[in-house]
């Protein structure tokens, strides 16, 4: 056990090894001190403008205060319902945050049009939009954007801007926005958590976030200390994956911090699964969920007080690996263990460099139509494109199984339980993503990492589409397209794919969730 900071790490797994070749070339100091050259030549120009996260701390307190004005005003105002804009780290740390504190944050993370629609209707009148994009040229976002434009929102009333300086987002709302946060582009997206991406929505919704800060803080105290609890975690990881175990399996054991594992999947694996190798996180519903797989898979309980003893029974029967403590230090933990893990697995843990190909096959097809494709089968409510037998029969001991849905993630959330049955009947780690955020996400792993992936995808009929402001195509086209560019990408990498086209969304899914059964 390894404590400090706020954190303890525990860990069973044989990680000495690694620990001793990073404590004897000073990785840790180096790290925290911000060194660039630790993950190679090749990766060191990307890494020199991306290890901002270690010094944003004291920027981030700056903040508080503004951001705590700013809210009384929206307050004021009438303003006190916040929708957030944004995809993967410019949005995945404030839906943790928010909903660890059951502060009502409404987020807006994907082009499904009924989805769309039913965040644009609600409270419109009352809605204060926080867009938040660094790069500001995310089409998702973008879209979200024109979607509440179009709806009537007063941008010089409603509208907060949370971006990098410079970017095209910056250009097209300033003299527009009520306000625009210029974030550090030193800092990359996942790695955002405690800077103005994280902090901006999450203080306006009526988070405390100073309290966030303060654990973060205690924790980067620890950093440079090889007897570090980040440090320790970052050796487990790295040690785990060159040992072959590669899917590292997370679940909340019940400390009340809500959808951690969403957060960290996008960290580990838009940060390692490159160059054909990665480590592949699969969020489970709960320590007992099925986790399926065998020693490929290791087993991690996040947030909670509980020891890993504590487990007896269930999918996460023995741990071997637990972390616990407040949010802002696991926020900090996670990103210097993924950034070392990156450095043991040799990879350049700050770019995403498959993630292009499916926005450029997007592009291609919005530009050119759709590809008309003929159902190989239809049974009820689902057509299905490909052979559904072979794919899960093809599914081997060296696989995993990724579940894509295209769908409303609110509405459809039944089509989440397909995991677990999945798991189930192919004995197989099994994750499972809603397109398009997972794009941002495990979509690299998909791509970059190991070729071990077989792919779901499912579809969804659209019961009413939805204009985008100043654009040719709608928001059921954009679906359309992400899910047709993303197939494209897999099929060009020979990774098999079936794909499931639900024509009634409801009933398609207690088809699937019946036949697994
Ligand atoms: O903040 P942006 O530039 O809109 O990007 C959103 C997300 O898209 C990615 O750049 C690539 O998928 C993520 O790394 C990032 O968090």
């Amino acid at each position: 056990m390894i404590a400090g900071g706020g954190l303890t790490v525990r860990g069973s797994v044989d990680a000495g090894g690694v620990l001793a070749a990073l404590t004897a070339e000073d990785v840790p100091a180096l790290l925290a001190a911000g060194d660039a050259t630790l993950w190679g030549p090749e990766a060191e120009p990307e890494a020199s403008i991306r290890l901002g996260w270690l010094k944003v701390l004291e920027a981030s307190q700056q903040l508080v205060d503004r951001l705590a004005k700013l809210r009384a005003e929206l307050l004021a105002d009438g303003l006190d319902h916040v929708v957030l804009a944004g995809m993967g780290g410019s949005s995945l740390a404030p839906e943790v945050i928010c909903r660890t504190l059951g502060v009502d944050l409404t987020v807006l993370d994907t082009t499904d049009p009924g989805q769309v629609r039913a965040a644009v209707s609600d409270r419109l009148d009352r809605t204060v939009l926080v867009v938040s994009s660094k790069s500001g040229g995310t089409v998702e976002t973008d879209s979200h954007r024109r979607a509440y434009l179009d709806a009537g929102l007063d941008p010089a009333r409603q509208l907060i801007v949370v971006t990098d300086p410079g970017s095209p987002l910056e250009a097209a709302v300033t003299g527009v926005a009520r306000e625009v946060f210029l974030a550090d582009p030193t800092v990359g997206g996942r790695y955002s958590a405690l800077t103005a991406f994280g902090l901006v929505p999450s203080a306006l919704a009526g988070v405390d976030v100073s309290e966030l800060l303060a654990e973060a803080a205690a924790l980067h105290a620890t950093l440079a200390d090889p007897a570090g609890p980040a440090t320790a975690l970052g050796a487990i990881l790295g040690a785990a994956a060159l040992a072959g175990r590669d899917k590292l399996a997370i679940a909340d054991d019940g400390s009340g911090i809500v959808g951690l594992g969403d957060w960290i999947e996008q960290l580990i694996a838009e940060s390692t699964g490159k160059a054909g190798v990665g480590i592949l996180p699969v969020v489970l519903e709960s320590p007992t969920a099925p986790v399926a797989g065998g020693p490929d898979v290791l087993r991690c309980t996040v947030g909670g007080a509980m020891s890993s003893g504590s487990f007896l029974s269930g999918g996460l029967a023995a741990p071997e690996l637990s972390v616990s403590g407040g949010l802002g230090a696991h926020f900090l933990a996670w990103e210097f263990a993924t950034a070392l893990a990156g450095r043991v697995l040799v990879i350049n843990p700050f770019d995403q460099p498959n993630v292009q190909e499916s926005k450029d096959n997007t592009n291609r097809l919005l530009a050119s139509g759709l590809p008309t494709e003929k159902a190989s089968s239809v049974d009820g409510a689902v057509e299905v494109y490909g052979d559904m037998e072979a794919f899960f029969h093809g599914v081997g001991d060296d696989n995993y199984v990724a579940v894509l849905a295209y769908l409303d993630r609110h509405a459809d959330a039944d089509a989440e339980k397909l995991r677990a049955l999945i798991a189930e009947r192919t004995g197989r780690p099994v994750t499972f993503g809603w397109g398009p955020r997972f794009l941002h996400s495990t979509g690299q792993y998909h791509k970059g990492g190991p070729a071990k992936g077989v792919f779901l995808q499912i579809t969804g009929a659209v019961a009413e589409d939805l204009p985008i402001g100043g654009k040719e195509y709608t928001f059921g086209a954009l679906q359309a397209a992400q899910a047709a560019g993303d197939r494209e990408a897999l099929a060009q990498r020979d990774r098999p794919v079936l794909h499931l086209h639900l024509t009634d969304r409801a009933a398609g899914i207690a088809q699937l969730l019946a036949a697994l059964r």
